[in-house]
């Protein structure tokens, strides 16, 4: 059987539901395919359940400050492991939920089963064959788990898996202590389980500035044990799964995998585009289009390796779907680059990230929020900002931080960046008594100090009174 349609789309997952939100409003002749289970990664193993799961390990969390804060009694809070594990579900359910009534009035034109390209205008599922004049593909990546590791079945943990435990061992290792790792492994720990964190790096979630990396890794080390630059090996144990690294070893009930994600490209028949396909299999992509080459096919998504997040995912499905349904192609400027990582203090990037930059070439302003007034008001006061500007204006670059609140001071700094503020056009704005912004202040007043002044009239001028409740 042969159908025919104007698009499909292969992936019904952000960057999916993105192109088809875009599709449907020039055409209803499209197909959306999905390979089981509908719902997402975000809402159904990402974003949403790990938050959750970060929520309830920071409220537990808390009960460690309260004595400090003159409240008693926290000595009688217990963790009850699998409630929390039922409540992360229970409200996993209900987004994934809410994604699947998208797509319920779709009908025939939703296809469950996986997709595989047959030529640039050609799909294949399940012995039925498509022809489409524009193909999106968006179709996700998965976690990664290292051949041998794999014969350890049920000792292993990805984050598929995580939250479908009903409840949770005494020891746990965390290999790989990225974005995924670092969340993951501070919320165990912080529910009471004793967690052993492993990266073959030197640095931890993704930080490239080294000061602001030490910063997080002493930070972390203080709640699980931490080894970085190490090369681990599995073996069986009696009782869990030795964890070996160097001279040394450790003995856990269940190793959660975190060392990266793949793209779910292995069966997609990329080969039968036509295009170069590098040593991973991967085409080039044009990231303001979207599309591979000049194939009708445009590829979106964490699948496409490009900037494997939620919101980016989401705007390359929005830029694939306004091309697979206009004549002339659409050119759509990326975002200011930006991540967030949950960890306590929170870890972001803004900008260039200093891996980018020559450090010695541009001004550095930061600040220290052990001593910040409202991060020690709050019992937050741990974290450091560095705030890149270039030399010659003053414009804001980039941004590294492990820092209390980072999320919000990440997209403060998105913003001047995206407008191209320099220093002074930031410190021209009110920042107000006592927040933890003010620490972005403190950053920007140092790098002032080695720009040329500002005018005497301009209130960006005014300095620091170098004492901490009043900063
Ligand atoms: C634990 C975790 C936490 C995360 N936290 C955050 C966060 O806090 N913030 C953030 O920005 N990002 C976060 N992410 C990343 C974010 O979830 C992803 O970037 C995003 O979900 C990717 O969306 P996608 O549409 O590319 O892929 P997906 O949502 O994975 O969708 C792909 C869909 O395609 C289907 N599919 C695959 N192959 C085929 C085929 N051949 N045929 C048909 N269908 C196919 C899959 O089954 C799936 O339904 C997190 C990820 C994880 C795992
Ligand atoms: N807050 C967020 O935005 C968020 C949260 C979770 C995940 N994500 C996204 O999900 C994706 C996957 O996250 P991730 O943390 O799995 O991947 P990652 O690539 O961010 O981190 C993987 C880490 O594993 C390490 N590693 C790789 N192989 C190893 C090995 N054999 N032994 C020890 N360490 C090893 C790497 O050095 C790296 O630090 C990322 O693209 C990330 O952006 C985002």
């Amino acid at each position: 059987m042969m159908d025919k349609v104007d698009v499909a789309i292969i992936g019904a997952g952000t960057a999916g539901l993105a192109a088809l939100r875009d599709v449907r409003r020039k055409t209803d002749d499209f197909v959306l395919i999905n390979k089981r289970p509908y719902g997402t990664t975000c809402a159904r193993v990402g974003c949403m359940p790990s938050k959750t799961l970060i929520a309830a390990a920071n409220a537990y969390h808390e009960r460690t400050l309260l004595d400090t804060f003159g409240i008693r009694g926290a000595e009688n809070l217990k963790a009850d492991i699998p409630a929390v594990m039922a409540r992360v579900r229970e409200l996993r359910d209900h987004f994934v939920e809410g994604v699947l009534k998208s797509t319920e009035d779709l009908g025939e034109r939703n296809i469950a089963g996986q997709a595989r390209l047959d030529g640039p205008n050609r799909v294949v599922v399940d012995g039925r064959t498509i022809e489409a004049r524009q193909i999106i593909l968006a179709p996700g990546s998965s976690p990664v788990v290292p051949k041998p590791w794999q014969n350890f079945s049920d000792r292993i943990l990805t984050t598929d898996t995580l939250f479908e435990e009903r409840d949770l061992p005494a020891r746990i290792g965390v290999i790989g202590l990225g974005a995924i790792g670092a969340e993951m492994a501070q919320a165990l720990a912080r529910l009471g389980i004793e967690v052993h964190g492993f990266d073959g790096a030197d640095q931890m979630a993704g930080i490239t500035d080294e000061k602001v990396a030490r910063t997080l890794q002493d930070a972390l080390s203080k709640e699980f044990a931490i080894r970085l630059g190490v090369e681990v090996n599995l073996a069986e144990a009696d009782d869990g799964v030795k964890i070996e690294w160097g001279d040394d070893s450790v003995v856990v009930d269940k190793v959660l995998v975190a060392v990266g994600r793949r793209p779910n490209v292995q069966d997609l028949g990329l080969d039968s585009l036509g295009v170069p396909l590098d040593d991973k299999g991967m085409p080039e992509v044009d990231p303001n289009t979207m599309r591979i080459g000049d194939t009708p096919v445009l590829f979106a998504g964490d699948a496409n390796g490009i900037r494997p997040i939620l919101h980016e995912g989401s705007d390359e499905g929005h830029i694939a779907g306004l091309n697979a349904t206009s004549d002339a192609p659409v050119r759509l400027d990326r975002r200011t680059p930006m991540t967030v990582t949950f960890c306590a203090p929170q870890v972001a990037s803004v900008g260039k990230s200093a891996s980018e930059l020559d450090l010695e070439d541009v001004l550095t302003g930061e600040v220290d929020f052990s001593t910040q007034g409202r991060a020690r008001t709050m019992q937050q006061n741990c974290g450091l900002l560095r705030i890149y500007a270039s030399k010659n204006d003053g414009r804001l670059l980039g941004a590294e931080m492990a820092a209390p609140a980072a999320e919000h001071m990440a997209h403060l700094l998105a913003l001047g960046i995206k407008q191209s503020l320099t220093v002074h056009d930031l410190l021209g704005m009110p920042f107000y008594h006592p927040t933890l912004e003010e620490g972005v202040r403190s950053a920007l007043r140092q790098i002032a100090r080695e720009l040329p002044p500002c005018s005497i009239s301009d209130l960006a001028g005014c300095g620091s009174l170098d004492v901490e409740a009043l900063e």
